[in-house]
């Protein structure tokens, strides 16, 4: 790996590599067909699979990262998951360390970077085998804000003659662009995508206000801003957590859309901060379209769940 390019850039490289490593252990997990889930909470769910890859991505980045804060949605400890030799990644995606740093981040230092780390993302959906909804999200935080992300979907088929081969990675990085897709330009009609596991009363109130001729109904916060059908995604209750929201957000920051919550201001990614995303995730493919969704949102249900 160049020792000579920017931090920032390294990092992004290297979290490209590990995702693709942790969608393997994922695949391999469901495979084996022993998830061994535990209840976390209501409706919330942890397996294997979310464990081990966790422990996978966690335990790769902070071997080449000490200084950089990584904090992840499970708590496996080291000593009650061991770490196999063969989840340990140390190389660097070539494409992203090829990448020009922007001017903006060339100075960032390790220490300023807080990394959000969702393992397994749409677990609910992984359970009930909706595994195309399942990506594994890996954010970069700096100064509070997502800068980077890697969402790398282990399902995704890609057909290469008579071949598949599974798994695709994307990436953002904030003034450089995305990599890993294309992004589809948004439909002529409002189409909507929202939780698929998660739904109460408010969350279907703030749906049917926005006018939309299709409401999505998906798992996993990274794979609504994926699919490439919806150009809005509404979720006003608290339940996202940081993790589910700081690659996201990078990757739809740097291809020109916003997440924000239902009032419209941005998250902060700094290591201190509250992990809920108490005020929900609004989220658009671009500013026109946010606004649009913020000011159909009646006030309040914005005032609702501001004061919960
Ligand atoms: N009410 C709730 N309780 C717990 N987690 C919730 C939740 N609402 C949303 N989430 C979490 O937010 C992510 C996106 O939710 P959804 O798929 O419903 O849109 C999921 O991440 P994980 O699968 O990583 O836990 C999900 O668990
Ligand atoms: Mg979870
Ligand atoms: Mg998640
Ligand atoms: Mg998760």
């Amino acid at each position: 790996m160049s020792v000579s390019a920017p931090v920032i850039i390294r990092l992004l490289a290297s979290s490209v590599s590990v995702a693709s490593r942790a969608g393997k252990i994922v695949r391999d997990v469901m495979s084996k067909g022993e998830l061994g889930i535990v209840e976390k909470g209501k409706d919330d769910y942890q397996t294997e699979a979310d464990r081990s890859a966790e422990r996978c991505i966690i335990d790769s980045l902070s071997r080449q990262y000490p200084k950089a804060r990584i904090i992840g949605e499970e708590d496996s400890s080291p000593n009650e998951n061991e770490v196999s030799p063969e989840w340990i990644v140390l190389d660097a995606d070539k494409e992203v360390l090829g990448l020009e740093c922007p001017a903006s981040l060339k100075g960032v230092k390790e220490e300023d970077i807080v990394v959000w780390v969702d393992p397994l993302d749409g677990t609910s959906e992984y359970t009930q085998g909706f595994l195309e909804h399942v990506t594994v999200l890996i954010g970069i935080s700096v100064n509070d804000k997502p800068v980077g992300g890697v969402i790398h979907q282990p399902y995704f088929k890609n057909q290469a003659g008579s071949e598949v081969k599974m798994g695709r990675t994307i990436w953002g990085l904030s003034e450089a662009g995305v990599g890993g897709f294309t992004p589809a330009p948004p439909p002529e009609s409002i189409i909507i995508t929202t939780t698929r596991s998660h739904s109460n009363p408010v969350v279907e109130k703030a749906l049917q206000v926005m006018n939309a001729a299709q409401i999505l109904r998906v798992g996993g916060a990274g794979y609504k801003l994926l699919e490439g059908k919806a150009s809005v995604y509404v979720f006003a209750s608290p339940g996202c957590k940081k993790w589910d929201t700081c690659a996201p957000e990078a990757v739809l920051s740097a291809a020109g859309g916003k997440l924000t919550d239902i009032l419209g201001n941005f998250y902060k990614y700094g290591a201190n901060e509250p992990k809920p995303n108490k005020t929900g995730v609004l989220a658009a493919v671009n500013d026109e379209l946010h606004s649009y969704a913020l000011n159909r949102i009646p006030q309040d249900l914005k005032d609702a769940l501001a004061n919960k």
